[in-house]
């Protein structure tokens, strides 16, 4: 399957779930390549924005920013391959994220089915954007889905960003909690629109500053946690930005 490729390696590393519900569990990240949005601000713009595609990022307006390489930016990898790295990392919490994991989500059931075969002690999370819907052999399999739905302030088009077929199938999903990614005040209107419309139960909604730096995480809490008292909505940090900085592989 087609992972991020990180100095010359595939992206498999072990460190702390950084964000959602399990923060601070130490866990390890397994990071497909490829993704079928294209946020203005994603952190993982070496799993899609390809040299030649029209797709805008923010950085973009950095002196000396180029788009990837897609040969040089996909590590192709087998399920055998992947589950020894796995197994030496000797963890069995397991975050499987991207780009959007579930554009290969055949290749990651065979590779939960194989690790499971190993030990059935394996625990699996997915950090999906939300916008395709698992089979039914999939969901029996995974244990937690970190659904992070895209706002109009990742710059994808309102017809890409939310699905509704999926977002009723998260919404009405016993293991799916919802991480907001929130920049400004005025996004809020758009989460309280999105949680009304798909019956979304305030427990299960976490607000995430966007921002990787600490500074820029530390300007939006304030008023975010705020948010998160008068709605009873959960507040999560980017726990990984302020121990490690902005950092791929941790
Ligand atoms: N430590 C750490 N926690 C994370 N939680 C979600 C991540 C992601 O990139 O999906 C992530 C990540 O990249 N690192
Ligand atoms: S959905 Fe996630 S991986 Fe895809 S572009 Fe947006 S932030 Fe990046
Ligand atoms: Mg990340």
């Amino acid at each position: 399957m087609k992972l991020a490729r990180l100095n010359g390696k595939a992206e498999i590393f072990y460190s702390i779930q950084g964000e959602g519900k399990n923060i601070g569990r130490p866990s390890i990240f397994i990071r497909t390549s490829l993704c079928n949005l294209h946020c203005s601000w994603c952190d993982t713009d070496y799993t899609w924005n390809w040299k030649g595609t029209p797709f805008h990022h923010q950085n973009e307006a950095l002196p000396g920013y180029q788009k990837f390489d897609k040969a040089e930016y996909i590590a192709e990898l087998s399920i055998e391959g992947i589950a020894c790295e796995v197994v030496a990392l000797g963890c069995k919490n397991i975050v499987l994220t991207g780009g959007e994991p579930l554009l290969q989500q055949t290749d990651l059931l065979d590779l939960i089915r194989h690790l499971r075969n190993i030990d059935p002690g394996y625990w699996f999370e997915i950090e999906t954007n939300g916008t395709i819907i698992p089979s039914a052999k999939f969901d029996v399999l995974i244990d937690q889905y970190n659904v992070s739905p895209k706002l109009a302030n990742s710059g994808n088009t309102q017809r890409i960003r939310e699905k509704e077929d999926a977002y009723n199938f998260f919404s009405s999903n016993a293991k799916a909690v919802f991480k907001f990614v929130v920049n400004t005040p005025e996004d809020m209107e758009e989460v309280f629109r999105l949680i009304r419309k798909y019956e979304i139960n305030h427990n299960k909604v976490y607000l995430m500053p966007e921002g990787t730096s600490a500074e820029t995480l530390k300007q939006k809490q304030q008023w975010l946690i705020e948010q998160c008292k008068e709605h009873h909505f959960h507040y999560t940090d980017r726990l990984h930005i302020h121990i490690y900085g902005n950092k791929r592989g941790v």
